[in-house]
């Protein structure tokens, strides 16, 4: 029988770290790195094992990242426009990695102003979803939220019926739209949208829908000053403009999609965001 599996340090040859360290300094991802030890003859258990130690990646990030994404990904948008339902939504700004789009003429005026008008009522203290998966008051995030659940009204039918076209990923992929509103002073900090892997609530928070996939911030008003969304390390800000909305798309561990909700300096921010999961996502 195989016995089980012990944690040991893994014994590596002073060569070995050389080559893993010299190999992904020249741009090599961890699955050309085990592939090409695969290659040379090392067992593959052992190779991950040495390849995280190496990196310092921890194991269960290394899964995450070299295990065949198995879900749906979005279609980005391309420039100058995309036609959708006599609506013509205008791509003012490309960014390739990550995939970002600057969207302008997604909502309608009418649109903005209906969302917060309908949100206004139910808002509540924005959460975040901790590493245990539950929901928390989090310091770092200051604003007020509500969510929308999927198809709720006719107008988030709307929507996200046109997101979906837009972006080529049914509608039930999506979380429910969510609505924040922040007032002069109120953030929130640089934060990653996809869950981590190596935190323990991981497998419960992706147990639904899988892992998220891409965010679409849609703009409901224009600040008087200040409250746009931040991308430092692209060092990019994109304008919270009424009617436009910034897209993005990420892989799980992906850094260049950081991002904030800049602070609101002057008037007040309201935004609506939704979050693409890999997989079908009900609420
Ligand atoms: O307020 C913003 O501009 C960004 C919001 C955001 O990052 C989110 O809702 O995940
Ligand atoms: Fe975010």
């Amino acid at each position: 029988m195989k016995p089980y599996t012990k944690v040991i340090p893994t014994k590596i040859r002073p060569e070995l770290r050389e080559w893993i360290l010299a190999t992904a300094s020249a741009g090599h991802g961890v699955p050309d790195l085990l592939r090409l030890m695969k290659e040379s003859g090392y067992d593959p258990v052992q190779s991950r094992r040495m390849v995280s130690e190496v990196l310092k990646i921890p194991l269960a990030a290394m899964n995450a990242s070299t295990t065949k994404p198995s879900g749906r990904r979005p279609r980005h948008p391309e420039a100058p426009m995309v036609a959708i339902d006599g609506q013509t939504i205008r791509v003012a700004l490309s960014v390739d990695a990550p995939p970002l789009r600057v969207l302008d003429g997604l909502l309608s005026a009418e649109e903005c102003t209906a969302l917060i008008e309908l949100a206004r009522p139910r808002l509540q203290r924005a959460l975040t979803v901790d590493s245990h998966g539950q929901h928390q008051v989090d310091e770092t995030r200051t604003s007020q939220g509500m969510f929308f659940t999927l198809g709720e009204l006719p107008l988030i039918q709307t929507i996200e019926k046109r997101l979906a076209d837009l972006l080529d990923m049914p509608a039930d992929h999506g979380e429910g739209l969510q609505i924040l509103h922040y007032r002069p002073g109120q953030e929130y900090e640089p934060h990653f949208d996809w869950f981590d892997p190596t935190q323990p609530g991981y497998a419960a928070i992706t147990a639904k829908g899988g892992q998220r996939v891409a965010s679409v911030v849609m703009y409901l008003n224009t600040p008087d000053e200040g409250g746009g969304t931040g991308f430092p390390a692209l060092g990019l800000t994109v304008t919270a403009w009424r009617g436009s909305a910034v897209y993005f798309a990420y892989e799980s561990g992906d850094q260049s999609s950081l991002h904030a909700g800049l602070p609101v300096l002057r008037g007040e921010k309201w935004i609506a965001t939704k979050w693409l999961r890999e997989r079908p996502f009900q609420r």
